[in-house]
């Protein structure tokens, strides 16, 4: 299988604190890889030096297998890239940014700049100053220079960061037509998980460094656990009572009961009936899917085995 983005063991250090401890990236041509962590956990480190901004202590990064160096400065014709909020000339307009891309990237084609224009929604922000866009279209036009050479890959650090529901809803929809339709291999780093969730191929969860778990899209399915969650007059003494029963069950954020227990997940209507019996009537019964936001903080938190 073609690689597009590999990191070997990369590892970097700030004056003795390891923000990157040696993470090992394969991603495959075509893949949506999102990668995914708290705030400080080392996306951006480790994107940037995949592309060569920063220096890594350890490791080796190679993009379609060639090593990332100072000598191999042909490997970025193929790579679009956008790190934290994208820089652009502030008293330039949208078109007038992007004209200048387009000519540093020597594409021919003059048409460019309008088709990213509209494929990023920003055709009538296109005579407005770079400085006076708000977050989310400065985010769009920092997409639009990563995609305007048509690149192989494209490595995006919180592209979503700022957009609305709907802006997310768009980039969503452009990403995927770059991946499925046009075999453009897309690494996404975002702390927004069930966001990356929608769109992933494979997810890589990386915590203060390390790269913990990698996970298939299609197996994420089976690793997600399902849970009851109940509502009654008295939430703290049914869970009590619950737990004495063997249905371990702790009070969720919301206040709510909630349980991972297998049998009370299959018998939703045996916990209503003993609740009744303990005179604690249930007022709210709901069987959930846990999302991957859950699953993640279960999983940074060695919950998983407190529930079980
Ligand atoms: N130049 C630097 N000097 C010292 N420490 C740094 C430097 N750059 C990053 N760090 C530290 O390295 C760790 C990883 O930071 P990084 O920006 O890679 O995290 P992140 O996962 O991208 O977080 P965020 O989602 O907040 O952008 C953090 O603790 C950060 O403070």
């Amino acid at each position: 299988m073609h690689q597009a983005i590999q990191t070997n063991r990369l590892s970097k250090s700030y004056k003795g604190f390891q923000a990157v401890k040696g993470i090992s990236l394969n991603i495959n041509k075509g893949e949506i890889y999102g990668f995914i962590g708290l705030n400080g956990a080392g996306k951006t480190t480790t994107i940037r030096m995949l592309l060569g901004l920063i220096r890594p202590t350890h490791g080796t990064c190679y993009i379609n297998e060639k090593k990332v160096s100072l000598k191999n400065h042909s490997i970025w014709r193929k790579v679009g890239y956008m790190v934290e909020t994208p820089y652009s000339y502030p008293e330039l307009t949208v078109k007038e940014n992007l004209e200048i891309y387009r000519r540093l990237r020597l594409i021919s084609n003059k048409n460019k700049v309008s088709e990213v224009m509209n494929q990023l929604n920003l055709t009538r922000y296109a005579q407005k100053k770079a400085k006076d866009l708000s977050l989310g279209n400065a985010q769009r036009l920092g997409i639009a220079k990563a995609i305007l050479h048509t690149p192989e890959i494209l490595i995006l650090d919180e592209p979503v960061n700022g957009l609305d529901p709907a802006g997310i809803v768009e980039i969503r929809d452009l990403l995927q037509d770059l991946a499925f339709n046009k075999g453009v291999t897309i690494l996404i780093s975002s702390h927004l998980l069930d966001e990356v969730a929608k769109i992933a191929t494979k997810i890589g969860i990386i915590h203060e460094g390390e790269l913990i778990q990698e996970i298939e899209s299609t197996k994420l399915n089976k690793l997600l656990n399902q849970r009851l969650t109940i509502d009654s007059q008295d939430n703290k003494s049914a869970a009590s009572k619950m737990s004495k029963a063997g249905y371990f069950s702790v009070l969720n954020k919301d206040g709510l009961i909630e349980t991972y227990n297998k049998k009370a997940i299959l018998h939703p209507d045996e916990i209503s009936r003993f609740l009744v019996y303990e005179g604690l009537p249930p007022t709210r019964l709901t069987v959930e899917e846990e999302n991957l936001e859950s699953y993640f903080l279960r999983i940074i938190k060695g919950k998983g085995e407190m529930l079980q």
